[in-house]
């Protein structure tokens, strides 16, 4: 009897650290079973696929890396299919299915996914399983397994589609995950499993319900009436085992000595902002440029390293060799052992270097714990935080509290996870901040972040690292104007390490004007960014340069103006044009502002002052091809300065809302419109 071909159909990844192509791989080896056959390529591979004849579906998993790119090896795909000369019918006979892996912390979550996804759409190709969008920040698994799990009926049902329509290239499949019909827009997977409310009432262990206040251990009605639908049990995929032998433990070779450190506040400011100077002379390779970023390792507090020892009932085997290695019948897809974890660790190590015990926990990690909590009211609590119903709860009592792993562990003392659970979960720690530039040494400022008291933390922390670094250099603290700090004493050492990745650089033509927008810490690359432009100057007496403009907002003028001295000395030589700053506390104004603000509010906050000169800003964006740059707090300043960019938009052009923003994302694809945003 002849066999019969199995059907085809492609798998197509971009990814930048291997969790989308372990997931593509992970796709094209399951087809067998299934009975279809998978050829994988990743999207960079273009001798290997050919989507403008290609018949069978195409299933698409792209991560998006750096400030909403594409990976590395989807950038040449990303580039031929945005090409403006591609006709609308272009991909008329391509059906596709796409997983866009991303991460909400970032601002541009899930880019690359959904540029694709865009350009699909607009060249005629027809979606035919609903697109999922992983979010790493919370556990990628909570989307990627439930649409994994439909992405097969979804095949399946295209591939015979196709087939019963081979005369009709007409293809209009939306499958849910579940795969019923579904709308396009309903494209975030979900799996869920529903849990009933305790037959006991919820509450702190052993106390009456109606004595208390929602906290972050107990809830109340509603929620602690409601059914709940829970995040899928994460698949656990690690196994740790401790062993009592000798290890010679790995030495960090990254350590650099912090050289000088200034406190740039005064002390009755309401935050700290330090600037530390690190001698990276003897170390090459950290050569950079002004705009990039690095990180800063820093262990955890040894105090609280022995609690989360003691927590995990593990205190004595702290010196205890830790192997970590993949379970072998783990159905997490992409699983492998964390790259942070070196080899020849003892579990203190571990503890100290590998694990941050300050994260928030994500609610994947809470729904794992679930099954190492023995009391029911626990149990019950954290299905409830990790819950649908719960959101509410989740950002109240974890997110925006900042609670970390350790605390919630104290608030929940019948939990006892696992070791490998802790590793699965956690990321080692670290900090990027921008810097500015001279020659050997690294300069980078920040504030001392502090966490007030709450639910679940009983008095106010520091955070861990900017904390770290306050103790570290604090006895040496010089204040502005007294600038010796090292005197005699040994240069305290940290881990630094720069990161890779950086496209926050100004313009490389000199006449392009640009606009900086920093306040508070976030006017540090900009330092950098004028001093390259000072060097620019001396070295091109003769050149065209582009205008500059800097806005700068802080509390007090007296206070936290960070780099005054530095930016009026810019301003009077001409390296910076405009400098416009605002202070949000006191009654104090800019000079200069005056004649501009009389008829206005005086201005707060940076995006007021963009406001002011909105007829400057939109001339130098949208008809001098200017780029401009924002660094600083992401959740307020960003997203205002952003809406404020949009109304200016909406103003200047006469055009409405949909799109003044069509304009301003065209910006951001140009690179004219750059973030370095945190928080
Ligand atoms: C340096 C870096 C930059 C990132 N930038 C973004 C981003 O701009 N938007 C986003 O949604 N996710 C961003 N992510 C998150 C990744 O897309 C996410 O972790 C994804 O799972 C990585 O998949 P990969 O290993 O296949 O690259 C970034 C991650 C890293 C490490």
């Amino acid at each position: 009897m002849p066999c019969e071909a199995k059907p085809r159909f492609l798998v197509l990844y971009g990814s930048q650290k291997g969790q989308a192509q372990s997931i593509a791989e992970g796709i094209a080896e399951e087809a067998e079973d299934h009975g279809l056959v998978a050829e994988l390529s990743c999207l960079n591979q273009n001798e290997k696929y050919n989507l403008e004849k290609e018949n069978a579906p195409v299933v698409f998993i792209v991560s998006t890396t750096g400030d909403g790119e594409p990976p590395d090896n989807a950038l040449q795909f990303v580039k031929r299919i945005k090409k403006k000369t591609l006709s609308t019918d272009h991909y008329k006979h391509l059906c596709y299915a796409l997983l866009a892996l991303g991460d909400t912390n970032y601002e541009n979550f899930c880019n690359c996914g959904k540029t694709i996804e865009r350009r699909l759409q607009e060249l005629g190709a027809k979606q035919f399983y609903a697109t999922g969008y992983a979010d790493d920040g919370v556990g990628l698994e909570v989307v990627v397994d439930p649409w994994l799990e439909g992405l097969w009926k979804a095949i399946k049902g295209a591939l015979s589609k196709m087939a019963s329509d081979r005369t009709d290239v007409q293809l209009n499949l939306l499958t849910s995950p579940a795969g019923s019909p579904m709308l396009a827009s309903q494209s975030h997977a979900t799996a869920s499993v529903t849990t009933s409310a305790p037959e006991t009432q919820t509450g702190d262990v052993g106390v009456p319900h109606d004595a208390l206040a929602a906290s972050l251990t107990c809830s109340l009605p509603p929620l602690s009436e409601s059914s709940l639908n829970v995040p899928a049990l994460p698949s656990p995929y690690l196994d740790v085992s401790l062993q009592d032998m000798d290890i010679m433990e790995p030495v960090r070779n990254d350590a650099v000595p912090i050289y000088r450190a200034v406190q740039m506040t005064r002390g009755d400011s309401v935050k700290t902002s330090l600037l530390l100077e690190l001698d990276i002379s003897a170390n090459p390779m950290m050569a950079y440029q002004p705009g990039d970023s690095f990180d800063v390792f820093c262990p955890n507090r040894a105090t609280e390293v022995e609690d989360m020892l003691h927590r995990l009932g593990l205190q004595d085997q702290r010196n205890h060799h830790v192997h970590v290695s993949l379970k072998k019948d783990t159905r997490k897809k992409g699983a492998q052992v964390p790259s942070h974890i070196p080899q020849n660790i003892s579990l203190l190590y571990l503890l100290t270097w590998c694990l941050e015990i300050r994260s928030v926990p994500k609610k994947a990690f809470l729904r794992a714990l679930v099954e190492h909590t023995g009391d029911s009211v626990q149990r019950r609590r954290l299905q409830e935080l990790c819950s649908k119903q719960g959101a509410t709860d989740y950002n109240l009592y974890v997110r925006d509290s900042n609670l970390s792993v350790l605390e919630l562990l104290a608030a929940f003392p019948s939990c006892w996870p696992p070791l490998s659970l802790l590793i699965g979960q956690n990321p080692c720690c670290y900090l990027t901040h921008s810097c500015l530039k001279h020659p050997g040494k690294l300069h980078f400022v920040f504030n001392v972040v502090e966490f007030p008291a709450c639910s679940g933390r009983p008095a106010g922390r520091r955070g861990l690292c900017t904390g770290w670094l306050f103790d570290l250099i604090n006895p040496g603290l010089v204040f502005p104007g007294k600038p010796e700090c090292s005197g005699s004493r040994a240069l305290p050492k940290i881990h630094v390490s720069l990161r890779p990745y950086c496209s926050f650089r100004p313009p490389s033509d000199l006449s392009v004007p640009f606009i900086m927008v920093g306040p508070g810490t976030g006017v540090a690359p900009f330092i950098g960014f004028l001093q390259q432009r000072e060097k620019e100057r001396q070295e091109n007496p003769e050149a065209v340069f582009g205008e500059t403009w800097l806005f700068f907002g802080c509390r007090h003028r007296d206070r936290d103006y960070l780099f005054r001295e530095e930016l009026e000395g810019f301003v009077s030589s001409g390296i910076l044009n405009h400098l416009k700053v605002c202070f949000s506390r006191g009654d104090e104004q800019e000079q200069g502002e005056k004649e501009i603000t009389t008829s206005v509010a005086r201005p707060r906050y940076v995006q007021h002052n963009l406001l002011l000169n909105s007829q400057y800003i939109t001339e130098i964006l949208l008809r001098q091809n200017g780029c401009l740059y924002v660094c600083g707090d992401a959740k307020n300043m960003a997203k205002d300065v952003n809406d404020t960019l949009i109304e200016m938009i909406k103003t200047e052009l006469q055009v409405d809302q949909l799109e003044a923003m069509k304009r301003l994302a065209g910006l951001r694809e140009e690179k004219r419109y750059l973030q370095d945003i945190w928080g």
